[in-house]
């Protein structure tokens, strides 16, 4: 059992702050994961973030499979759909998009998946996810037909996250969507983080040291950064150990 939960929880009372690479199984090609994963080896990457918003059948496993091969940080799903989960990773970020209406989304995707979890050993995070406007449309707004909420709604994104920490969710995750023109901006974060209990989560168009920083300071605990890296491995090298 390896209490991923648990050691975020632990690594936020003592104020320690987390950092997710994310994986898109649709870009990564299994040739480069060996190379790729010792870049993050040496990074201050705490977890790695395995998902995509469209991935095919299978991919997922495969791609987990070889991660595993050479790390031995916690592997996360971060599912656009069901057929994303494999009980090859730790855990699994089970998201409900509670910024859209979309029930399939909000629980519909959610009952299809017990029959796969139900025999699985992974370690199941309920995990109210957000979807904050950025600029322009996401792949999550493609995919699940759902409206972003707007940046300026900020009274809206603070109570739909307080909404789900009282849904007894166990982690927040604000999204402005991969490659977003706009990351979520430090005072969202902090009004959102001010409200909760519970640990948040922030990513979408993250690229620099400082945006990092900033986002931390704000009062994200985690944050999770996939198309920097896939576009420059380079910036593995600003966050080495
Ligand atoms: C309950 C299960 C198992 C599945 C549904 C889970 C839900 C509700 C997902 C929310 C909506 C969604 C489509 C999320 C995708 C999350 C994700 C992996 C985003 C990262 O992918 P991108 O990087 O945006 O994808 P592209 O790179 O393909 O644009
Ligand atoms: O790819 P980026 O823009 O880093 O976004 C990461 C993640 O939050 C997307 O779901
Ligand atoms: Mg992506």
């Amino acid at each position: 059992m390896k209490n991923i939960f648990q050691n975020i929880n632990t690594s936020v009372a003592k104020n320690e702050k987390l950092l997710a690479v994310l994986i898109d199984p649709d870009k990564m090609k299994l040739t480069n994961v060996k190379s790729f994963i010792s870049k993050v080896n040496q990074s201050i990457a705490t977890h790695i973030f395995v998902g995509g918003s469209d991935v095919d059948t299978g991919l997922t496993e495969t791609l987990v499979l070889e991660i595993k091969k050479h790390t031995t940080l916690p592997v996360v799903l971060f599912p656009g759909d069901v057929i994303q989960i494999t009980n090859k990773a730790d855990a699994i970020l089970f998201l409900s998009l509670i910024s859209g209406r979309n029930p399939d989304y909000l629980i519909g995707k959610h009952v299809e998946a017990v029959s796969k979890l139900r025999d699985s050993n992974l370690e199941v995070i309920s995990t109210g996810y957000l979807l904050i406007e950025n600029g322009k449309q996401t792949s999550v707004e493609r995919v699940s037909q759902t409206k972003p909420i707007e940046r300026d709604q900020i009274q809206h994104i603070v109570d739909t996250a307080k909404a789900g920490e009282l849904l007894g969710m166990k982690l927040i995750y604000l999204e402005a969507g991969s490659g977003a023109t706009h990351a979520i901006e430090p005072y969202i974060i902090s009004k959102v983080k001010q409200e909760l209990r519970i640990p948040l989560i922030v990513g979408g168009g993250i690229r620099t040291k400082t945006e990092i920083e900033l986002a931390y300071k704000a009062g994200a605990d985690l944050i999770v950064i996939g198309t920097a890296f896939e576009k420059d491995e380079t910036f593995f090298d600003h966050l080495r150990k």
